[in-house]
């Protein structure tokens, strides 16, 4: 079974204006609100392709009973931890660009930490969890290593989609797989990334680090997989960007989905490029007729 774990869901509030003006009343074009949050993505995706999962992590007030609604509407089984605090709002502006704003997250209090660490103690080794997201700060920053702690002694596999020092700790753990976009991996590593030479090689890094797949996201430039077995490129499909929130979650679900479902790694990679995909050409996340749409366009050669 896959888990996902939420530490810090979201409702994405999406908001379209015509011309920001700063300083000035802005009048909504178009809004649109949608759970989020990393794994919570990944749920809804994984879904889409029929694959089994339980989210995980904690909810609070309002803004959790919404998100665990909508879940049981999607048929999605959950089984949140909630706490008294209510579950951030994260604002996704659309102006011709995207801009986001990205909340703190709820308080959570330590029993309630305790909680979900105590679900997670009934893991077992055919399980696969997978950590997503930004931790909210009140949980301290080596929140992920009592997970993975958890998670190593269930002997279950883990994905882990964060940034910075939680990400390089996480390596030595041999994460089944780490996901940062360009721009993530650029940054751990203090550095910056012009060309696919210089993504392959930092790749490689996370690979020597002990990650056991990693693939690095290039949004419409289709992403690179870099493992033990080669390295290789997808291009994206083009098409129209709609919503881009939740793309590198859709991978995520892509490829930690069809894995589980056919243990081949390159279809893997071509199902994550095709739900990052189809999650970018859709106002909300992929669903599964559109990803199986674009699944033969996605081309992959070795690089
Ligand atoms: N503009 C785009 N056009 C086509 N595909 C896209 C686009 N943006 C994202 N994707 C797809 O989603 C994947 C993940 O997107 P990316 O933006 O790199 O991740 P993240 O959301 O983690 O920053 C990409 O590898 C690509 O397959
Ligand atoms: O936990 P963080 O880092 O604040 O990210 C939360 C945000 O990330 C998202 O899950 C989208 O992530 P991606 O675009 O990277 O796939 C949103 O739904 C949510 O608002």
């Amino acid at each position: 079974m896959i888990y996902t774990v939420t530490l810090n869901p979201s409702i994405d509030y999406i908001v379209e204006v015509e011309d920001l003006r700063l300083g000035d009343l802005n009048r909504m074009k178009r809004d649109l609100k949608l759970p989020g949050g990393k794994g919570i993505n990944v749920s809804r995706v994984l879904n889409q392709l029929g694959v089994q999962n339980k989210a995980m992590g904690f909810l609070g007030g309002f803004t959790g009973r919404y998100i665990e609604d909508w879940l049981h509407e999607e048929s999605i089984s959950s089984d949140f931890v909630f706490v008294s605090d209510d579950t951030r709002i994260n604002i996704k502006l659309k102006h011709g660009e995207e801009t986001e704003i990205n909340g703190v997250g709820p308080v959570i209090h330590d029993p309630e930490a305790n909680t979900l660490l105590q679900k997670l103690a009934a893991l077992n080794a055919e399980d696969v969890l997978i950590l997503s997201g930004s931790v909210p700060p009140s949980l301290g920053a080596d929140f992920y290593d009592k997970l993975i702690a958890v998670c190593k002694q269930s002997g279950a596999e883990f994905v882990i989609d964060t940034t910075g020092a939680a990400l390089q700790k996480a390596l030595a753990y041999q994460p089944l797989l780490v996901k940062p976009n360009h721009h993530e991996l650029a940054e751990l590593f203090g550095v910056t990334i012009d060309t696919r030479e210089e993504i392959i090689t930092y790749g490689r890094k996370l690979l020597d680090a002990g990650a056991k797949n990693v693939l690095v996201s290039m949004a419409g430039e289709g992403a690179l997989f870099i493992t033990e077995q080669g390295v290789y490129h997808a291009n994206a499909p083009s098409g129209k960007v709609k919503n881009s929130v939740g793309a590198g979650d859709s991978m995520i679900a892509g490829f930690v989905g069809t894995l589980s479902l056919t243990g081949d790694l390159l279809e893997a990679f071509r199902a994550g490029v095709a739900s990052g995909s189809a999650t970018a050409f859709s106002d909300d996340l992929a669903d599964r007729e559109f990803i199986e749409q674009l699944r033969p366009l996605i081309q992959i050669s070795e690089v």
